[in-house]
């Protein structure tokens, strides 16, 4: 690590009052502790931009021009560059070496583990992604061992992990021989990626500073000596953060149950709700989703939204008057939000009993994905509870009173 410091310090980066270490129980790996406090809005550390690594400056090294060449000129995806660009750096000799040499040497993804997982076994919430990054190792390894033999797929699957663990969000500037077409927005930021994932402590924001022609890392609040540091990877549930990062968070508020219009109209009908064609074309134009959040207090606005669109009679929709009612900022009346109330309670509770009998039939590898949607719907049921009890002491109160 020492060798790293001194390397990351002789490129201009700064970061005093900073340490990276992996202490015990040492399940994150090493992350970034504060050795000093730091006050809100504190850029902690900042780095030229010109140590960015993205397709731009890999494309543009001699050796990369001249491998690229070879191969006829074709340009790659930014993702294919940033994996070649670790398959073939070699840690002992490469300008990176000492940043090279602190990367981990495996992951904890079921990807590297070589798992291979029944689609029909995962949570809606991760069975998308899962398909798309099997497709995605699947053709980048393809892709960069027919273009350059040597690599092999093994090298090629832990160069992938290193970028796709520790890539950041930038807005990378175009080059002509970068294939955008998808865009080019990933960006490995030797450092900053050693910071970990905490959704709820996380108290680092990292940003590109264009006009100062630098990255970097600023206190979102006041940063206590002895803190670990970290940032957001993004509002992920567990089986996310696994499949991606290859770890999970014991209290994760990530956690979602997916709810697809076409199993909305199944729960709907189930709670005895008339759903007809003209509810399922207003639901489509008002476009809400219905999912369930491990953060939210009850069921979100947008589910309560489209409850209500499905309770609306036919006359309270014709010539688009539904817009009125559902985009208006008066209140719900109370009859129609009781009524809401109970449908949603019936249709959670089904949900639940149907994710919880999924859970049971699970191979033990899932089921903890199960379980953890189980939980969503516990919470979001229980906010039914907590509301009759408080509309009960009301009334009592307002007896007594
Ligand atoms: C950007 S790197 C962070 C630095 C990394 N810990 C290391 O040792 O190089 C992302 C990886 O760190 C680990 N990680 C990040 N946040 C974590 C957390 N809260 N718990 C456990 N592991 C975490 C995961 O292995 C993840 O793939």
């Amino acid at each position: 690590m020492n060798e790293f410091i001194s390397w990351c310090k002789g490129r201009g980066y700064q970061f005093d009052g900073l340490e990276i270490t992996c202490p015990p129980p040492g399940n994150c790996g090493n992350g970034i502790y504060a050795t000093t406090g730091f006050r809100t809005g504190k850029a902690f550390i900042t780095l030229p931009e010109t140590d960015m690594i993205n397709a731009a400056l890999v494309v543009d090294l001699p050796v990369y021009r001249k491998k690229l060449a070879k191969i006829g000129g074709e340009k790659l995806k930014p993702m294919e560059i940033l994996t070649m660009f670790f398959a073939f750096e070699d840690t002992e000799h490469s300008a990176w070496s000492p940043y090279l040499k602190v990367l981990p040497k495996e992951f904890n993804t079921p990807a590297f583990k070589g798992i291979d997982y029944d689609v029909n076994t995962l949570p809606l919430s991760i069975r998308k992604y899962w398909i798309d990054q099997k497709k995605e190792i699947s053709e980048i390894s393809e892709k960069l061992r027919r273009l350059f033999p040597e690599l092999s797929h093994d090298k090629i699957l832990w160069a992938w992990h290193v970028v796709n663990t520790r890539c950041i969000f930038v807005e990378n500037e175009e080059h002509d021989n970068v294939d955008n077409s998808d865009g080019d927005t990933i960006a490995v930021i030797p450092y900053v990626d050693m910071l970990n994932h905490d959704p709820e402590k996380y108290q680092g924001l990292a940003l590109h500073e264009k006009r100062n022609g630098r990255y970097v890392v600023q206190a979102k609040r006041q940063i206590q000596e002895g803190e670990q540091i970290f940032v957001c990877y993004g509002a992920h549930d567990n089986a996310r953060l696994l499949v991606e990062y290859g770890f999970t968070l014991p209290h994760n508020l990530g956690a979602k149950v997916l709810i697809p219009q076409e199993m909305l109209l199944t729960l709907a009908k189930i709670a005895g709700i008339q759903v007809t064609r003209e509810h399922e074309m207003v639901l489509e134009e008002v476009g809400l989703p219905s999912h369930l959040y491990a953060t939210d207090e009850g069921p979100s606005w947008s589910l309560r939204t489209n409850i209500r669109v499905m309770l609306l009679e036919h006359w309270q929709m014709a010539n688009g008057r539904w817009k009125k009612i559902i985009y208006s900022h008066d209140p719900i009346d109370d009859e129609v939000d009781e009524k809401i109330d109970e449908k949603l309670e019936i249709m959670l509770k089904e949900l639940r009993n149907g994710v919880a009998e999924k859970a049971k039939k699970m191979p033990t590898d899932v089921k903890w994905m199960w379980e953890e949607q189980v939980k969503v719907c516990d919470v979001a049921l229980q906010s039914f509870e907590k509301k009759e009890k408080l509309e009960e002491k009301e009334k009592l109160t307002e007896e007594y009173s």
